[in-house]
Parts: structure tokens; C-alpha cells; sequence
């Protein structure tokens, strides 16, 4: 796989791409391996923490080898985010959509099929790829010897274990079956996969194990402070909820004055936070709630409001930071609040998101790192909160086996049902892990979500990763001894005694600081 002729001839200055075309000072740990393996022609699997900067290791081999590279993308969003970015930096770019004109299209493909693409990604959906006359036009391409590579974002797509399964991804395992001689090479990239999702990727796409090159970085992200908060079974209402989060924001807004001083802390941009709620009139309601709060800006985001009014909105809050002060001389709030469904989340890309809050338990563990993940991407503390109760656990188990009752009951042919049966078997498995998450007090949350993810199986597979994050192990006993989370996380920083107790008995606790904030 490994010798690709033409685009592998010269070791390529990978520094003066970074520099020249991407306009970035240098690479993050493992970026320069993941790209030169790459380069090289391998098949790779990249599994690297949201933010890492996937994206980088198929974009810049793109531009450096000769002939395309086609990019398959589950969401328009993620895709036109993706292609915009490139376009803005020069880089010659297009995609074939559900958006696309036949005029353009044409234009496109004209340019694909003549023999030496101008164009150096393509970015399609898996859709596309199942037609027979786009997989007829790819055919061509690599005849011409214009095929560089295929690469696969968010792979964990693939999987009916996976959170975002999506049935046309299963398609995907024709290109190693059709585009032979030499094989193109493919990338497979995800944030989010567990070892029964990472075995169906390699299967699927028919990935020889002992040749692929496997890169991996630790599922929990550093920088970011992981905290659950258990509120009472019953007697806890949503008043009590958004006073315990008001104060969860004063005691942000405390810190950063304490660092910076209270007037340069008055003139900074506000605190961009995300919580997300598990219906759409949550969103809503909870936005306009927290808006009272003169400190807060806060709006909606759901599946609900038209597509021009989430794209303004998204702008709005993905642009450089407003000012601390409106023109007419106001004050500007110190927190700008989304209030989301889960429809706000994979590359969802604001470097300055401070905060990620789930009001309610996740419904899946791999959501819950996405979405968690969307805090911190410019590599500064960040922290995720959630806020967990039995009565909503159990609440989610009971509409999950309902839902399960009710696939089992419908009619429909054997192996569609059996898929949908596998894909709700995944998800229940995946709201067990959430529930492992939230419930345990009894070990560090950084390394519970490594291990939630098989991190620890990545690197016995020999999957290469940055220097630093191997954790120290027992002698001979291949058992992680500690998981240096540096106190970012509240197991770490309370103990397992004390955080033992807060979930037993939490209210009171709170009531007590309530007492000593001043609120009651
Ligand atoms: N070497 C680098 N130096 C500085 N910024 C970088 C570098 N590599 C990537 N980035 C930036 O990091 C951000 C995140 O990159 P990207 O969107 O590719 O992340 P990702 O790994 O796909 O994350 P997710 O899975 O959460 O979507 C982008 O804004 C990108 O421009």
C-alpha cells in the first residue's frame, strides 16, 4: 500500500504546507505522524479527542500529493464549515450535495474526469458514493491515475454500534472491493469509537490489521474538568437547578475576575458556554429563563427553528468575540448561552466555548464526549457539567425498552428490523456507560472515560500515540497505577469521600451553601 508511485516521490517540506497554505505555526502532537503516514500512502485510523485537528491530517496530504481526494462527510453543516475554511485559505475545493446545481455539478465533474483534477478534495456525502454512476466517474479518476486517497470523517458512522450509525456508510467497503491495482488508500478518522465500533470500521472497509497504521490520543481531553452534580430524587425543582447553575456561573465569573482583575475582566468579550437539554421547549424555555439573569445572553438551538435562523444563529455565536460593551454604551452580558438539543454538536468548531453544561443526563456516552467536547478547542481550560438524578435515569431506560417493544413489533423486512434491533441494543449500551459515568465516585473521570472507550486496548493493538499521554503502569501488570488528571476532574479534586457524600446527599450540602452564597 505503501509505494503509490507519483504521489510519493519526494518527502514533502510538510512545515512549508502548514505554513504556506494552512497558516498554522506548527503541529499538535502526533499531527506530523498521523500526516506522513499518510503522505506515504498507508491506510490509516486515526482515533483522536474532539478538536484534535483530524481534519488537518487529510487536508494537507490533499494539497501535497497530486490527483484527489474525496472526503466523505455525514452532515452538510460539517461539510460546507470544512469547505469554506479551505476555500478561504486558497485551496482548490468542491462538493457534490444535496445543494448543488446541475450546472455546478457539471462543472465538477468535468474537472474530476479530465485527466488531471484542478480540484484536490472533494467533499461528498456516503449517499453520493452508493450511486453507480458517481462509483463509474471514481472508476475513471483512478484509471487515470488521478485517485490520491479516500478519506472517511466520522467514521464511527459505519457502525450500527455507533451513535450516529447511518445505513449508507456500510456501502463504503466498496472502494477497497472496486478501486484496486494499486489500492487507493484510505483514511478513517473519528473523535468518538468503541472497541466494537473501531472492529466494524477496520471490517467494513476492509482494512488489512496488520498493515494499517493505527494513531490514537487519549478519549478524555485534558484540559477540560470534567463534574457531575446530583440533584434529589424528587425534591429537587428547576428552580433549584437554575440557582445551582446561576452560582456554577458566578463562580466562573469569580475566577476570571481573580485572575484578571475586576475591570479588565469587565472589559473582556462574554464567556461562550452551551447546555444542552433533551427537547426542543426545554430550549426554548430554559434560554428565556436564563436571559432574565442581566448577566446572561441566552438563545435556543434546536431541530425545530428554520435552517437560515440556525445558521444566523450559529454565525452569531461562532464569529470573533463581540465586544464587551453594545455601541450605545451598555454594559454586554458576561455569559452568551446556547441552549441546544442535540442537533448543535459534531463539529460544531468555536475555540472559545468555556463551558459545556447537559441539563438532564446524556442519552449516549459517545454524544456526551462530542458534545462535551465542543469546550476548550483552543487547547485552554475548559470544564463539563452534569447534572444527574435517578428519576430521569430511569426515565430515558423506560422510553429506550419502550422503544425497543416497539421496533420488535413492526413490520418490515427480517434483516432491517434485526439492524434496527442491533443499533437500539448499541444505544442502550451506550446510555449504560453514561449511567457508569455519572454514577461512579470511585475513580478519576479522565480515566474512566479512557477506558469507557478502550483506550487502553488502542495501545495494545500498538497504536501509536503522543509521547505524553501514556499512563504510568504497574510493573509487569500492563494496570494504569494513576491517570494524571491534574485535579480536572471533581473525583480528583474532592475525593472519592467527599464526592461519595455529595451524591448521597446533595441537597442538603447545597442548602448549606446557599446559605453561605447568600441566596437563601
Ligand atoms: N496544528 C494546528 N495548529 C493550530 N490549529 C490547528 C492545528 N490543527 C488544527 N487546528 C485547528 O483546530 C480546530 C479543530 O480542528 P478540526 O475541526 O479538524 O478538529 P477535529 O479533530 O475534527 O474535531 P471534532 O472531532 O471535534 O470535530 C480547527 O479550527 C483547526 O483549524
Amino acid at each position: 500500500m505503501a509505494d503509490r508511485g507519483s504521489f510519493t516521490r519526494r518527502r514533502p517540506d510538510l512545515e512549508f504546507y502548514l505554513h504556506r497554505v494552512f497558516r498554522k505555526k506548527s503541529f499538535r502532537p502526533l499531527q506530523r505522524e498521523v500526516i506522513s503516514a499518510v503522505v506515504e500512502g498507508h491506510d490509516v485510523f486515526l482515533q483522536a479527542s474532539t478538536s484534535f485537528g483530524k481534519s488537518l491530517c487529510f487536508q494537507l496530504p490533499a494539497v501535497i500529493n497530486n490527483g484527489l481526494t474525496i472526503v466523505i462527510c455525514p452532515l452538510l453543516a460539517l461539510m460546507m464549515d470544512q469547505v469554506n475554511a479551505l476555500q478561504a485559505i486558497g485551496v482548490a475545493v468542491s462538493t457534490i450535495n444535496s445543494n448543488t446545481s446541475l450546472a455546478e455539478r457539471r462543472l465538477i465533474l468535468d474537472d474530476m474526469l479530465s485527466g488531471h483534477p484542478r480540484t484536490r478534495l472533494l467533499y461528498v456525502t456516503p449517499e453520493l458514493c452508493q450511486t453507480d454512476s458517481f462509483r463509474r466517474n471514481l472508476q475513471l479518476v483512478h484509471r487515470q491515475g488521478q485517485l490520491a486517497r479516500v478519506a472517511i470523517d466520522e467514521a464511527h458512522c459505519i457502525s450500527e454500534w455507533g451513535h450516529d450509525f447511518r445505513p449508507a456508510y456500510q456501502e463504503l467497503g466498496w472502494f477497497r472491493k472496486n478501486l484496486l491495482n494499486p489500492a487507493v488508500p484510505i483514511t478513517a478518522l473519528t473523535a468518538t469509537a468503541t472497541p466494537r465500533v473501531r472492529t466494524d470500521i477496520i471490517n467494513m472497509l476492509g482494512l488489512d490489521p496488520t498493515q494499517l497504521k493505527l494513531f490514537n490520543t487519549p478519549s478524555a481531553r485534558p484540559n477540560i474538568h470534567y463534574e457531575v452534580r446530583y440533584l434529589e430524587d424528587s425534591g429537587e425543582d428547576e428552580d433549584y437547578q437554575v440557582d445551582n447553575l446561576l452560582r456554577y456561573l458566578k463562580a466562573i465569573r469569580k475566577r476570571r475576575e481573580a485572575r484578571l482583575g475586576a475591570e479588565e475582566a469587565a472589559r473582556q468579550p462574554p464567556v461562550s458556554g452551551i447546555v444542552y437539554v433533551g427537547l426542543r421547549a426545554m430550549a426554548e424555555h430554559l434560554a428565556s429563563r436564563l436571559s432574565q439573569d442581566k448577566t446572561i445572553s441566552a438563545v435556543a438551538y434546536h431541530a425545530g427553528l428554520a435552517s437560515q435562523d440556525r445558521t444566523r444563529i450559529q454565525a452569531l455565536w461562532t464569529a470573533p468575540q463581540a465586544p464587551s460593551r453594545h455601541t450605545d454604551g451598555k454594559k454586554a452580558p458576561t455569559f452568551s448561552i446556547i441552549v441546544a438539543t442535540n442537533a448543535f454538536g459534531m463539529g460544531i468548531d468555536n475555540s472559545h466555548v468555556r463551558f459545556v453544561v447537559h441539563w438532564t443526563p446524556p442519552r449516549s456516552f459517545e454524544g456526551f464526549v462530542q458534545e462535551s467536547g465542543r469546550a476548550g478547542r483552543d487547547g485552554r481550560a475548559a470544564a463539563s457539567l452534569v447534572y444527574y438524578n435517578l428519576q430521569e435515569r430511569d426515565r430515558i431506560v423506560d422510553r429506550m425498552n419502550r422503544d425497543t417493544e416497539n421496533m420488535r413489533n413492526r413490520g418490515g423486512p427480517k434483516p432491517f428490523i434485526a439492524s434496527l434491533m442491533k443499533n437500539q441494543e448499541a444505544r442502550l449500551d451506550s446510555f449504560k456507560k453514561v449511567v457508569r459515568y455519572c454514577e461512579s465516585v470511585t475513580r478519576c473521570r479522565h480515566d474512566l472515560i479512557k477506558e469507557l472507550f478502550g483506550d487502553f486496548e488502542l495501545e495494545e493493538m500498538g497504536s501509536q500515540q503522543p509521547p505524553s499521554s501514556q499512563a504510568p503502569r504497574a510493573a509487569g501488570m500492563g494496570i494504569p497505577v494513576s491517570t494524571p488528571c491534574d485535579y480536572a476532574c471533581d473525583f480528583c479534586k474532592e475525593g472519592r469521600v467527599a464526592l461519595g457524600k455529595r451524591k448521597r446527599k446533595m441537597y442538603s450540602c447545597m442548602s448549606e451553601y446557599m446559605v453561605d452564597e447568600g441566596y437563601v
